[in-house]
């Protein structure tokens, strides 16, 4: 039995693809993370897949010629991550590809994630397992968070704790010794990173050095906040389909605000929406832990401990877990479980009405 699995995320920032080789030891909850690498978009591929996430004029056909591009792009990234690390493809038991989420509609039953995966396993010489969200939505399931399964299988501990990824969009899991729930609590770093670029052309706010600059709107923050997504009770999941550049536009209206009280007001959404989730979970972490590319976002690291004070917050690389690669390890062990026949989804947070093994094997 081979222990090596290779995880594939390209998450809702459309930054690029992260590939994590990872071995999983079978006799206790340990993953260990060999070598990693980011295989970033080029322009025309991330904003033929940007274009994908609205419904337009041919788009079967876009989605068909994209997912192959991404396909021979991460297949390049295994390949040289392979190679770096001296791993023969023959010794890897799996790839777990996320692929490319270009529409996520639990309401209707479905979620699509692009990436071609017969030819990820023709180039690769690897299986590949993929489409892990659809069967939790066949079982009434949103489909998503999935990651919440890995943290509990990983991070679980005696002391109430919570895991927040930031990305694109904001995700939580609440860690309560067995019990364990998670949702999404809305837009991370979307609507910052949407706004600087419209404004500066940058992709995203090093540092959050333009928020920071900026002072909170107050009343364009409540009209945010007053959005029914932040109160529904869980499960949910959300995504692009919902919080777009049009969603903001109508927040805005016809307000003439300086662009960087916007983006401080967008940094505060952020760490607002994502302190209510938390203190809308019982029992209430006693301590935080944050991955994904939001950890770099310095003013809102600063805001979330803040706000959450006393409670300390770090970086899930407290737990050892580095934070850029918590994602692509989690459908590393997502492949495991696939391949091992085991569920991958957490009815408790997804809502499913089951326990369900998650994927779609693509024998190389
Ligand atoms: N130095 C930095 N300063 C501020 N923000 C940063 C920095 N580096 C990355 N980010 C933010 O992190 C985002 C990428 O995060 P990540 O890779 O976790 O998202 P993702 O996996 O694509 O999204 P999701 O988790 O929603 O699927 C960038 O779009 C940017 O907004
Ligand atoms: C449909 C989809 O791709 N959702 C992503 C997105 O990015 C963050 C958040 O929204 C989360 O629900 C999910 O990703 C992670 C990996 C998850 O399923 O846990």
């Amino acid at each position: 039995m081979k222990h090596l699995y290779v995880g594939i995320m390209s998450g809702t920032s459309l930054d690029g693809i992260d590939i994590a080789l990872t071995s999983f030891s079978p006799s206790a909850p340990r993953a260990t993370l060999l070598g990693a690498t980011c295989m970033p978009f080029p322009p025309a591929l991330r904003h033929d897949l940007l274009a994908l996430c609205q419904p337009g004029a041919d788009e079967i056909h876009r989605a068909g010629v994209a997912g192959q591009q991404w396909a021979r792009l991460a297949a390049q990234g295994v390949d040289e991550l392979l190679q770096q690390q001296s791993v023969h493809p023959d010794q890897v038991s799996a790839i777990g590809s996320h692929g490319q989420t270009i529409r996520h509609h639990p309401e209707s039953g479905f979620s699509v994630q692009i990436g071609a995966p017969a030819l990820l396993a023709e180039l690769s010489g690897i299986d590949v397992i993929c489409d892990f969200r659809n069967r939790d939505l066949a079982a009434g399931g949103e489909g998503a968070p999935l990651v919440p399964a890995f943290h509990a299988w990983l991070l679980a501990a005696p002391q109430t704790r919570a895991v927040v990824n930031i990305g694109g969009f904001a995700n939580l899991t609440l860690l309560d010794g067995a019990c364990v729930s998670g949702f999404d609590s809305g837009p991370g770093n979307v609507l910052l990173d949407h706004w600087i670029h419209q404004h500066t052309g940058k992709f995203f706010d090093a540092d959050g050095a333009w928020a920071r600059g900026g002072q909170v709107i107050p009343e364009l923050l409540a009209t945010m906040l007053a959005d029914p997504y932040f109160a529904r009770s869980a499960p949910k999941s959300t995504g692009r389909e919902y919080f777009h550049p049009a969603w903001l536009a109508h927040q805005l209206h016809s307000r003439q605000d300086n662009p960087a009280d916007v983006q401080a007001t967008l940094l505060e959404l952020t760490a607002r929406t994502i302190v209510d989730a938390l203190d809308s979970c019982q029992p209430q972490a006693r301590e935080i832990y944050i991955c994904g590319g939001g950890v770099r976002n310095g003013a809102l690291m600063e805001r979330l401990q803040q706000l959450l004070a006393p409670r300390p917050v770090h970086s899930t690389a407290a737990l050892g877990v580095d934070p850029d690669w918590m994602e692509a390890i989690a459908f590393a062990w997502l492949a495991w479980r696939c391949q091992t026949r085991q569920s991958g989804n957490l009815p408790a947070v997804t809502g499913a009405r089951g326990e369900r093994i998650l994927g779609a094997i693509y024998p190389a």
